[in-house]
């Protein structure tokens, strides 16, 4: 069985439910409706049924999923004026978050906040600032956490990679430009994914132009920071830096520039500097290198709300909506 049928098998005994907002979406729709009859989870897509009801026969699918029109929800005021709670301190007043309620995706952060989803999906449609935007100002960080990032599950082509070719990159869609200590919290929430997701021991690779001083720059030292933090506040992550993406993880390489790392030549969760080299590295690696590149399923946050590529299919959406179960597990 390989990984993604692994976590489908998990997800199915979880029986969770998963807001879709994004109803005029055909790639949301064709994924609510598979996410059904695989049983993964039980989605609930946003929007209007009667047009939903349509476009589904249009289609050639089975509306075999619930669809909630939010604009006539009960729930609608408690949200709105929940939101204007929330955010009355920053200038909001009761008309704009009664507007900031409307948008789907907004709703469905509520929808998460208050236990009728246990997370959602968006993005298909949206940007991923627009989608972390409502993540953030509905859901908020967990405790402890000041970072949400992101990372992708890359599944490549290549078994010697990672656990048989899968791989966590971060973070490839959130912080532009993460100082030494965001960059930490990055790799140690990468990591405990790791764990979590591909159930093995991570060896994290905090990556650079660079390997152990063979460049010197500001943004080497920044790494090297990072690397620092983390030893400090958590020093059961196997971690090593700054690498080389060929000498992370490519083992005769990482032997020769690198000899004694825990990390070099077999790392399992690649950290980016910046998201620069992040969003273009996983692009790359899915598009050119034929990996899956699942996500980005976000961290950081108290709740999951996860996003998507504006590329994405179908089956990305369940996929995502799969690895959305598996985080709340
Ligand atoms: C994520 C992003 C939208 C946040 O932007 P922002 O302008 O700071 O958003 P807001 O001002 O609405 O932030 C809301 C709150 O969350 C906080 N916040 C912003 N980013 C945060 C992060 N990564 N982690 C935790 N909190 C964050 C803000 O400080 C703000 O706090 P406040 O409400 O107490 O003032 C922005 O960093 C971004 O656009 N990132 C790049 C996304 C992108 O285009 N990726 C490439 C394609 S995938
Ligand atoms: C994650 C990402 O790059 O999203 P998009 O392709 O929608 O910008």
């Amino acid at each position: 069985m390989n990984l993604m049928d692994r976590f489908k098998e998990r997800a199915r005994k979880a029986g969770k439910t998963i807001v879709l907002p994004e109803g005029t979406d055909d790639r949301t729709l064709k994924a609510a409706n598979a996410a059904v009859k695989e049983g993964v989870f039980k989605p609930v897509v946003l929007g209007n049924p009667d047009k939903i009801s349509k476009r589904c026969e249009e289609l050639g699918i089975e509306m075999n999923f619930e669809v909630l029109d939010h604009l006539k929800a009960d729930f609608f005021d408690k949200y709105a004026e929940f939101y204007y709670q929330k955010r009355k301190a920053k200038g909001i007043t009761k008309e704009e978050a009664e507007e900031i309620m409307k948008d789907p995706l907004f709703f469905g952060a509520m929808m998460v906040e208050d236990e009728k989803a246990d997370g959602s999906v968006a993005g298909a449609l949206n940007t991923t600032a627009h989608t972390v935007r409502a993540a953030l100002h509905i859901i908020g960080t967990k405790p402890g956490s000041k970072t949400v990032s992101s990372f992708f599950l890359m599944i490549t082509q290549n078994p010697a990679f990672g656990v048989d070719g899968a791989m966590l990159f971060a973070d490839c869609a959130i912080v532009p430009n993460p100082t030494a200590i965001q960059l930490a919290e990055i790799a140690i929430d990468t990591a405990d994914n790791c764990k979590k997701f591909l159930e093995v021991e991570p060896k994290v690779a905090l990556l650079s132009f660079s390997t152990k001083g063979s460049a010197n720059h500001p943004d080497v030292d920044k790494v090297r920071e990072a690397l620092e933090y983390i030893k400090t506040r958590r020093p059961d992550i196997v971690v090593d830096g700054e690498l080389q993406a060929d000498a992370a993880i490519v083992d005769s390489v990482g032997k020769k520039k690198a000899p004694g790392s825990p990390v070099a030549g077999n790392a399992n969760v690649l950290i980016f500097p910046d998201l620069d080299a992040g969003n273009i590295g996983y692009k790359l690696t899915q598009r050119i290198g034929n990996a899956a590149a699942i996500g980005p399923v976000l961290q950081g946050l108290n709740k999951p709300c996860n996003d998507l590529s504006r590329g994405c299919s179908w089956q990305d959406i369940v996929d995502t909506g799969v690895l959305t179960v598996i985080q709340t597990l």
